[in-house]
């Protein structure tokens, strides 16, 4: 931050930290150096906070979460400004967003250019606004609107803060001068109305269902987000405690969130959702020198309408495909609509008089097998269970199954074991990470950040788990390629269990971080 002497006896403190001036401890050292310089030369009367090129400030530098507890201790120099005994006026451009806001709150005024937006966005991070946020807010503008903003972590345009009494003044002008002219007209008036921490939260008479409908609400619209709900706790606190309590109910509910994996996951999701739209292909991913690989056979799950149409693809280019469904009407229509295909172009091709080989079409028939002996599912009663009546959501286990799973046992040769939900989870997850590795090993995929935002984006992926490539990471990649080594030699007919060539590369060096993969393993292949 820079400090400068004004005419009409005022300073300007400006934070610089390219591109979004982004509090670091050398800008949050640098606004303190600033007010203790305009604090002891007697000749200043007011000083105007602004951020150099056109934005005030994105908040705290989310590169550093990992080094740092963020928001901890700049809530005691948002207190320092408040306490502050010459008017400080905020001048707002561009962004004031989580630490920028709260910094700001702290100011005694807040002017901002019409075309500002300003809000604390923290609950995206997997944190809450921990700088005061949560107890000064509510403050300024009520614990209803608090809230939403807060839990939803929507920024607002200025003149909706405006209406909402975020900020004081919003004009279409320079908002620093502005400030200069408004801090020379309210050089006279009292400070003590404009220090939110003296004042308390306007009261409401349904205040309790306010905070349980509030609580209802992100379990449904946020389910298994942790900072939403934790928000709501630290606004809670602005409720029922005077300032000082709850300032500390806010830095423990802060820390809280900052050790959950939540906010690791969420913080490296922000950054690889901005690198993948910079990132290109790899080189080696072009059509141009890829050649085709061979394919011996392959799966189709489910045949609708798409699914009959990869189907007969690959069974024209002569290739065997085993098709799965489970719905025994759709596995009819599709066996006729399949079947009615391929004559039709048998017929083309034999009076085209091309020669017609007839393809490989294998339908799987396990489902098939409990439906022959009547067993549809919940409809007629009884499937894989019985239930308490057709149509019923009430099951248990049904002995005729046991007998029909012993006798398939006894035809194709398997012997029965329990398996744990632990193996279930890491056969699935880690044979699907391990895809990833491959992936990557093959130079399909630029990063595991872009898988990683593909299994967000795509597939559901809850996006406080940071994606399946991150989670191999939190994992540890060591475990990762143990776990896969064990399985695979006790399941060697499952290949997507034989740990990859890329994951036992990385696994060499501990557990590096995703941002390092690339380098450490080298150059990818080129498969495509
Ligand atoms: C030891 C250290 C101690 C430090 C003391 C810290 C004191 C902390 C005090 C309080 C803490 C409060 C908590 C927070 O403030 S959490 C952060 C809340 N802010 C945000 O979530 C804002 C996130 N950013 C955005 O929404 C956008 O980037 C926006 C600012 C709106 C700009 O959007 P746009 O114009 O589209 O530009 P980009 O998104 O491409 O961003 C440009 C580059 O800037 C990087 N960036 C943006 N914000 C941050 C940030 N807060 N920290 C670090 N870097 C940030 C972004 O990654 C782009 O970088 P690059 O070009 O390299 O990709």
């Amino acid at each position: 931050a820079e400090y400068l002497r004004l005419p009409h006896s005022l300073a300007l403190i400006r934070l610089r930290n390219p591109p979004v001036n982004a509090l670091s401890l050398a800008v949050v050292n640098g606004i303190r150096e600033g007010l203790q310089k305009a604090m002891s030369d007697h000749t200043i009367k007011a000083i105007v906070v602004c951020g150099a090129n056109d934005k005030f400030c994105a908040g705290a530098d989310i590169s550093s979460f990992s080094r740092s507890s963020p928001g901890i201790s700049f809530g005691v120099v948002v207190d320092e400004i408040q306490r502050y005994e010459k008017p400080v006026v905020a001048a707002i451009r561009g962004v004031a967003l989580g630490g920028g806001l709260e910094l700001a709150l702290g100011c005694h005024y807040r002017i901002a250019h019409a075309e500002a937006r300003v809000g604390l966005p923290e609950v995206a991070l997997g944190i809450l606004p921990g700088a005061r946020g949560t107890q000064l807010l509510p403050r300024l503008i009520g614990v209803p609107m608090s809230l939403d903003l807060i839990t939803s972590g929507r920024p607002v345009g200025a003149d909706e803060a405006l209406k909402l009494g975020i900020l004081d003044v919003v004009i279409n002008s320079d908002p620093v001068e502005e400030a200069v002219k408004f801090s020379q007209e309210i050089l006279d008036k009292p400070l003590e109305p404009r220090r939110l921490l003296n004042k308390s939260v306007p009261s409401l008479p349904n205040m309790d269902s306010i905070f349980s409908e509030a609580f209802a609400k992100v379990q449904k619209q946020y389910p298994g987000f942790l900072a939403p709900e934790t928000s709501i706790q630290a606004l809670q606190a602005a409720v029922n405690l005077p300032y000082k309590l709850g300032i500390k109910e806010e830095e423990k509910l802060a820390l809280y969130l900052q050790k959950s994996g939540q906010a690791r996951a969420l913080q490296y999701v922000f950054f690889a959702e901005s690198s993948v739209h910079k990132q290109s292909p790899p080189s080696v991913a072009s059509w141009q020198t890829a050649s085709p690989q061979p394919i011996s056979s392959v799966g189709v799950l489910g045949l609708g309408t798409m699914g009959r149409g990869i189907a007969m693809c690959f069974a024209k280019a002569g290739i065997p495909v085993v098709a799965v469904e489970s719905d025994p009407k759709q596995l009819e229509i599709a066996k006729k609509a399949v079947t009615s295909m391929l004559e039709r172009e048998a017929s083309k091709m034999q009076q085209s008089g091309r020669a017609w080989t007839k393809p490989t079409l294998t339908f799987s028939s396990s489902a098939d097998m409990l439906c022959e002996s009547g067993r549809f599912g919940q409809k007629t009663g009884k499937g894989w269970y019985q239930y308490d009546k057709p149509l019923g959501r009430v099951h248990r286990p049904d002995p005729w199954l046991s007998e029909f799973l012993s006798q398939y046992r006894e035809t194709h040769h398997l012997e029965s074991r329990s398996i744990s939900q632990e193996e279930i989870l890491e056969r699935c997850l880690y044979s699907l990470i391990n895809e990833g590795f491959r992936i990557l090993g093959e130079g399909i995929a630029a990063s595991p950040e872009q898988i990683d935002i593909i299994y967000l984006s795509g597939y559901g992926w809850p996006r406080y788990r940071g994606g399946p490539m991150f989670y191999a990471a939190t994992v540890g990649l060591p475990v990762v390629l143990e776990k896969l080594q064990k399985y695979y030699t006790q399941n060697p007919d499952v290949p997507q269990l034989e740990p990859s060539d890329y994951l036992k590369k990385l696994a060499a060096h501990g557990n590096p971080p995703p941002k390092d993969w690339q380098s450490l393993a080298g150059p990818p292949g080129s498969k495509l």
